[in-house]
């Protein structure tokens, strides 16, 4: 393990904004940790980095109990989602900035930042300043510049929050491929599950100071411990009092149709008649928005384009439905 969080507690007033966390975050990983707003992440993410004291608990990095030391000794590399650069320095600069202050010798300085700035895609901008880069770009300096000292641990706290959609889904898959390459043990907070599913081998799902959950993102998704951590990790339908995938539901204009295609797998629910209400066309998928013929309750599936168009639905349909896959989760 390089880092290892034991029975942290950080109160704010009577408010606990972390409540007895243990957390171990193996070497070399990608660690998200994921929740809503005001789940403790940031605060976690700061403990670790030692910004803010705990309570309670204790911080270990690399077998070293740091948990009373100052943040400059812990080394770490640090990214905000507002990345404070020095105005008047050159990309270049900003990147060398940490060596500099180590009295790195100017030659090793000059190799490192090259290697670094081409790592981050900036080998061309080494002259610019920080107000002539794109938001993507200022926050790949930033890593640069986090990665200069060669940290042992690299800690990011919504790097990329502040950034459009498009760009913020081109970093992470950089950011993706720069771990591949670099390999630094590096813990992510974010709050948005696309993100870390896609950029993360293990995620931490925080809710109100506790950990729900860690594991891979295939565990997660596919065996959620609790129904906050499968309704968080995606969008769900309640079928008949259990907790589905939108795409593991299956339509059909018969009752048999509904049921065709079905696998060995325990079907827990059968067969039921619900209503169309919409047909919604998500570009590769279709969302089908329903209403249980039964319950009146509404729900919605998700199936591909082609199923679409060979069940022809319009709204006031009535269609044959069952689950195709009801994960185990407890507490529904
Ligand atoms: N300095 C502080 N004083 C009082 N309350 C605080 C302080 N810092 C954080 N909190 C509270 O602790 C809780 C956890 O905050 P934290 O920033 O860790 O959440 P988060 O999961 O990172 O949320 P977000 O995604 O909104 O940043 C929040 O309810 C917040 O209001």
């Amino acid at each position: 393990m390089t880092i290892s969080v034991a029975h942290a507690n950080k109160r704010y007033g009577d408010f606990a904004a972390l409540d007895d966390v243990s957390l171990d975050i193996p070497k070399g990983s990608l660690t998200a940790l994921l929740g809503p707003s005001g789940s403790g992440k940031s605060t976690l993410l700061r403990a670790i980095a030692g910004l803010d004291e705990l309570d309670s608990g204790t911080v270990t990095i690399n077998g070293q109990d740091v948990t009373r030391l100052s943040p400059q000794r812990r080394d770490i590399g640090f990214v905000f989602q507002h990345y404070a650069a020095f105005k008047h320095m050159t990309v270049r600069e900003n990147v060398a900035f940490g060596l500099k202050i180590r009295k790195r010798p100017k030659a090793e300085v000059a190799r490192k930042v090259d290697e670094l700035l081409e790592v981050v895609g900036l080998a061309g901008f080494q002259t610019r300043y920080p107000a002539q880069l794109s938001g993507g770009q200022r926050q790949r300096m930033a890593l640069a510049r986090a990665l200069a000292v060669d940290p042992e641990v690299l800690l990011l706290d919504e790097p990329f929050g502040a950034l459009d959609a498009k760009v913020r889904e081109d970093l992470r898959r950089w950011l993706r491929r720069l771990h591949d390459e670099v390999h630094v043990t590096t813990v992510l907070v974010t709050h948005d599950q696309q993100e870390a599913l896609d950029v993360a081998d293990r995620i931490a799902v925080l809710n109100k100071g506790q950990i729900e959950q860690v594991g891979s993102p295939d565990d997660l998704y596919d065996r959620p411990a609790n129904e906050f951590v499968m309704s968080f990790l995606g969008s769900v339908a309640r079928l008949n009092g259990n907790l589905v995938r939108p795409h593991d539901i299956r339509l059909g204009r018969t009752p048999d149709l509904a049921l065709a295609g079905a696998d060995s797998e325990s079907v827990e629910n059968g067969v039921f008649k619900a209503t169309v209400v919409r047909v919604v066309h998500l570009g590769f998928e279709v969302r089908v928005e329903l209403t249980n013929a039964a319950t009146g309750d509404d729900f919605h599936a998700q199936i591909t384009r082609g199923d679409a168009a060979a069940l022809a639905l319009s709204e006031g349909d009535d269609v044959f439905v069952r689950a195709t896959r009801i994960p185990a989760v407890a507490g529904s």
